[in-house]
């Protein structure tokens, strides 16, 4: 009996222990993953693609660790990159040719023929500096390729690579010789004939853009705020967006330019309030406003220190909102007398501008709101709506689309904004100009653009940014008295400061009432211009009359004079543009002084520096080119006269390629001035 019972035991423990062990087995293998025994076709069908997929992405793997290991295997049809067409022959060229654009075509036909495995090999070319023994400009390719090389174990050193790519270097106009130096360097000295032609092409047509493929570039700056001040921010933000206009319009490109006014919110209701009590009969006389800060000031006071005021003025934001008549009468009232003050700036800047504040948006912001809403991309946080930029790694701070209170936000309006102007307006690049303080708003302004598919790939979103401007006292910029400065008063002390400067130099003498007073506005405008845009933006910096006014180092004034200077040799000369371009073509133009020839190279940058510019948008490089132009022609105008003269000081030979030369670095100057937004004088 106990037998049987221990034997029925025996078999029912071993029963039960091959089970866990079963279950054991299976839970190990569900824990690898695999979840094969389930014998479920639809679970056995994506466990195959599962295991496809696995293999695909080892392929790929692989692939990549090959690639950014350099190592070099027969390119794939797509990698192969179009060979550029090179330029063969020099009457083809006109003035606008961009050097360096052309070499590194060239090169990149060089290095692609001399190495035809390496997959998208450095190309990389550069300015040699000021030591004529290194070229005009140089090749640096070599040294990146050896070390690619020597990672896929082909043994080779960057002298060796130079050689290879100096034998398969085709042709060209454009370059005399070229020399393998040092530890493997290419230095590239330029043709003075192709210079020639260049030069006397910009005689002839003028000073052409390089050729861009033509964008919808969309330009958001100024953007100041309605009833609020204009402050020195904006002024930067006007002087560098207008100059970035500017340049893209010189490129022929399709440029929007838009003024971003803060011209909605809830500040609007405290207005309409205080303007209804001050002036009732707004609809009919139009209120006489004309400060409108201090009107800003006093219903802000209203608003902060009597409740019944405040409630009011919540209505009037629910009934303006809501578009009743009246209020929106009172907005456009108070909006005009802004819009005014603004446009004083403008015009003494010389600023075009389309107005689109944010109240264009309003309806906008309803459409964007659902559509982000439907998506699914709206998480609600404490009665907010929000959206991240990553909904995974929730990195950096989301935006506010939805207050609690159901109101709108900046973030909302700059949502409708760049989908308005990606879906209406057709933009390809998207230009936001504003404090660096902004940055990391238009950084998520565009991540959760392109997560909701407003934004396309192509589509380019860039800010930018700029530094705050400080006093001298590299404090805040602020009056003696503490007050903030008014952009008005501060372009009158320009005005007061240039005069003062054109006096103390005698010039009130020489020019006539109308050259001076269009010296003076040339000087102080271009000076405050100037001053901004020849400093690197995204750093903070010092306003000063006395540097800015400064006739020595790298300031508009300095540049003016220069190029004053440079417009009186041919008038001293007596000879006529037509004069001068009949004598050229009479003797040929040929350059033959190093100083000449250091000037020349100079001149033929200037597309190079304006592709630059257009691209990374800091405009400082266009400064400081001009400034290298100004000293290279002083040094030039040192060592060679152009006009010789007798002791009576009659004329008695003139040199036309130098006159030439002359003609040529004025023309790029003014041309870069304009770029800048300053005008220029022909005597000051
Ligand atoms: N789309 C924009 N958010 N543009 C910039 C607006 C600048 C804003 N009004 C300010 O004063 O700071």
């Amino acid at each position: 009996m106990l037998d049987l019972d221990q034997n029925k035991l025996e078999q029912r423990t071993t029963r039960a222990e091959r089970e866990v062990k079963a279950i054991e087995d299976e839970l190990q293998r569900i824990s690898e993953g695999d979840l094969s025994y389930t014998g479920d076709p639809q679970l056995e069908k994506l466990l195959t693609d599962n295991e496809k997929l696995k293999h695909r992405l080892a392929i790929l793997e692989n692939a990549i660790k090959a690639e950014s290991s350099g190592v070099s295997r027969e390119p794939t049809k797509r990698e192969v990159r179009k060979r550029p067409t090179l330029i063969t022959d020099i009457s083809s060229v006109e003035g606008n040719v961009c050097i360096l654009d052309e070499l590194k075509n060239i090169f990149e036909v060089a290095i692609t023929s001399a190495y035809p495995n390496l997959i998208d090999p450095p190309i990389v070319i550069t300015l040699s500096g000021n030591n004529p023994k290194f070229g005009d400009y140089q090749c640096n390719s070599a040294m990146a390729i050896s070390q690619l090389l020597k990672a896929n174990n082909i043994k080779t050193n960057p002298r060796e690579v130079a050689n290879n790519i100096l034998n398969k270097t085709p042709t060209s106009p454009l370059i005399e010789r070229i020399e393998v130096a040092g530890a493997g360097f290419l230095n590239i000295y330029l043709n003075k004939e192709f210079a020639e032609h260049v030069l006397n092409c910009i005689l002839r047509f003028g000073v052409k853009p390089p050729p861009l493929k033509r964008e919808r570039i969309i330009v958001d700056f100024s953007s100041p705020n309605i009833a609020k001040e204009m402050h020195v921010g904006h002024l930067r933000s006007t002087i560098i967006g207008d100059s970035i206009c500017r340049v893209l319009e010189f490129l022929n490109q399709d440029v929007l330019r838009i003024n971003h006014l803060g011209d909605w919110g809830t500040q609007f209701g405290m207005l309409i309030a205080h303007l209804q009590d001050k002036f009732p009969n707004f609809k009919t006389h139009s209120p006489p406003i004309s400060d409108l800060q201090a009107f800003y000031k006093e219903s802000k006071k209203r608003f902060d220190e009597d409740e019944e005021f405040k409630k009011r003025a919540y209505a009037c934001v629910v009934n303006l909102q809501s578009g009743h008549a009246d209020y929106i009468t009172a907005w456009k009232l108070i909006c005009e007398v802004s819009r005014q003050e603004f446009q004083k700036i403008y015009d003494r800047l010389d600023i075009k501008i389309i107005d689109r504040g944010e109240s264009f948006y309003h309806s906008r912001m309803n459409t964007v709101v659902k559509e982000l809403k439907d998506g699914g991309y709206l998480e609600d946080d404490e009665g907010r709506l929000i959206m991240w930029g990553d909904p995974v790694k929730h990195d950096g701070i989301p935006l506010t689309i939805v207050k609690s209170d159901g109101g709108y936000t900046y973030d909302t309006s700059d949502m409708a904004t760049i989908k308005q102007r990606v879906e209406e307006e057709r933009g390809d690049r998207f230009i936001y100009v504003t404090d660096a303080g902004q940055y990391t708003h238009f950084v998520i302004i565009e991540a959760c653009a392109r997560r909701a598919g407003i934004l396309k790939s192509g589509q380019k979103v860039e800010h930018v940014g700029f530094g705050v401007v400080l006093g001298e006292d590299k404090k805040k910029f602020k009056t003696r008295s503490g007050d903030t400065i008014k952009l008005i008063d501060l372009l009158d002390e320009g005005l007061k400061r240039a005069l003062d400067k054109l006096i103390e130099k005698g010039r009130d003498k020489v020019l006539t009432p109308e050259e001076l007073k269009q010296a003076q506005e040339a000087v102080a405008y271009g000076c405050i211009k100037y001053a901004d845009l020849s400093h690197n933006r995204v750093n903070d910096y010092v306003f000063s009359f006395d540097k800015m006014l400064d006739d020595k180092g790298n300031t508009a004034v300095y540049l003016l004079y220069a190029l004053t200077r440079i417009r009186s040799i041919a008038r001293t000369a007596q000879i006529s543009i037509d004069q001068l371009l009949v004598e050229v073509q009479k003797s040929g133009f040929k350059l033959s002084h190093d100083s000449e020839w250091k000037l020349a190279k100079v001149l033929l940058r200037f597309p190079e520096v304006i592709l630059k510019v257009s691209n990374d948008l800091y405009m400082h490089s266009l400064c400081e080119y001009l400034y290298e132009i100004s000293s290279t022609f002083t040094e030039f105008y040192d060592k060679c006269y152009c006009v010789e003269k007798d002791k009576e000081g009659k004329i008695v030979k003139i040199i036309y390629e130098r006159l030439m030369l002359c003609e040529v670095t004025a023309r790029i100057m003014e041309k870069s001035l304009d770029i800048l937004g300053i005008k220029t004088v022909s005597r000051m």
